[in-house]
């Protein structure tokens, strides 16, 4: 049975190298499936099917749903805006990019599906998981490519409480890795946190929205450098500081293999 598990991740890898990860793209096919989410997403004002490829109609948790504060959906708006820049004869795309984002690392890549059903047949990604509207950790990323930075519009909901009426540390540090990793794995590819230091400097009310900010550092080798940040909407409260250290992996790393 392990035998062919490992078999299973084997042919899977030598088919689809890059392609397991829909929140941290990084390579030519994700990119383009990821622009054409954001593109799906925009003409789904009009349009309800998914774009993303070999899949029926997964849920992309990162679009606006009704427990999204008012805060929440201008953000959403504000960046999702800065997503098409219309010239006079077409519509290009950027310099940001909303990333979509499921539940699941490997059931929407091509060819995942079989795979999960082998090995991961109920995991689902941590930030993800619950699937209450609200409840608990909604986000949504934009990445700016040009610029290597993303930034992250988060809601926390009441699963996430640490000290009365405020978010976790864990919750927050989980939304820290998740946006840092993020920005890291589109930037180069299937990566892993080696280092993450976080200075919490003011508590986040509990149901509040925050922008998480993360900008690459440099890269050395396999080492990716990026800090983050978290800040009211205005920016003008720092609620949370940190830098990451990503390390570049085979996707074979995560298998064990
Ligand atoms: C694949 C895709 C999956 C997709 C999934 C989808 C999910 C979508 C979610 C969105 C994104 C979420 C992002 C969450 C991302 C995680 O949370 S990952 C989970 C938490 N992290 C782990 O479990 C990692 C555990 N550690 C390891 O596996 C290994 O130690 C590492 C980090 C891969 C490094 O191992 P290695 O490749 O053998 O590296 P190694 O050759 O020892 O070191 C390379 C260099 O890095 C340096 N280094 C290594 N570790 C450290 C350290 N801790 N401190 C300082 N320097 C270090 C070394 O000194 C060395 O430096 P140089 O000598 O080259 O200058």
């Amino acid at each position: 049975m392990i035998r062919s598990c490992f078999q299973a991740v084997r042919t899977f890898i030598s088919h689809f190298p890059v392609t397991l990860c829909p929140d941290a793209v990084s390579h030519g096919a994700l990119i383009k499936s990821t622009r054409l989410q954001c593109s799906g997403h925009r003409s789904a004002r009009g349009l309800s099917m998914s774009l993303w490829p070999l899949s029926a109609n997964p849920r992309d948790f990162s679009l606006p749903n009704a427990s999204w504060s008012a805060e929440m959906q201008q953000v959403y708006d504000h960046y999702n805006a800065l997503c098409e820049v219309k010239t006079k004869d077409s519509e290009e795309k950027g310099p940001w990019y909303k990333l979509p984002s499921y539940n699941r690392s490997l059931k929407h890549a091509a060819g995942g599906v079989y795979l999960s059903k082998i090995i991961q047949s109920k995991s689902r990604l941590f930030t993800r998981s619950n699937k209450e509207y609200g409840a608990a950790f909604e986000y949504v990323i934009f990445m700016n490519k040009q610029e290597k930075k993303c930034v992250c519009a988060f809601q926390s909901g009441h699963l996430l409480e640490g000290p009365p009426g405020h978010v976790h540390g864990g919750a927050i540090a989980t939304m820290m890795d998740t946006v840092t990793g993020t920005l890291a794995g589109y930037l180069a590819g299937p990566v892993m946190t080696a280092n993450l230091n976080i200075n919490y400097r003011s508590p986040v009310p509990l149901g509040s929205v925050v922008l998480l900010h993360s900008a690459l550092d440099r890269i050395e080798g396999k080492k990716i450098f990026v800090n983050g940040r978290v800040t009211s909407t205005d920016e003008s409260k720092l609620h949370t500081e940190a830098t990451a250290l990503f390390i570049s992996v085979n996707v074979g790393h995560v298998f064990g293999i």
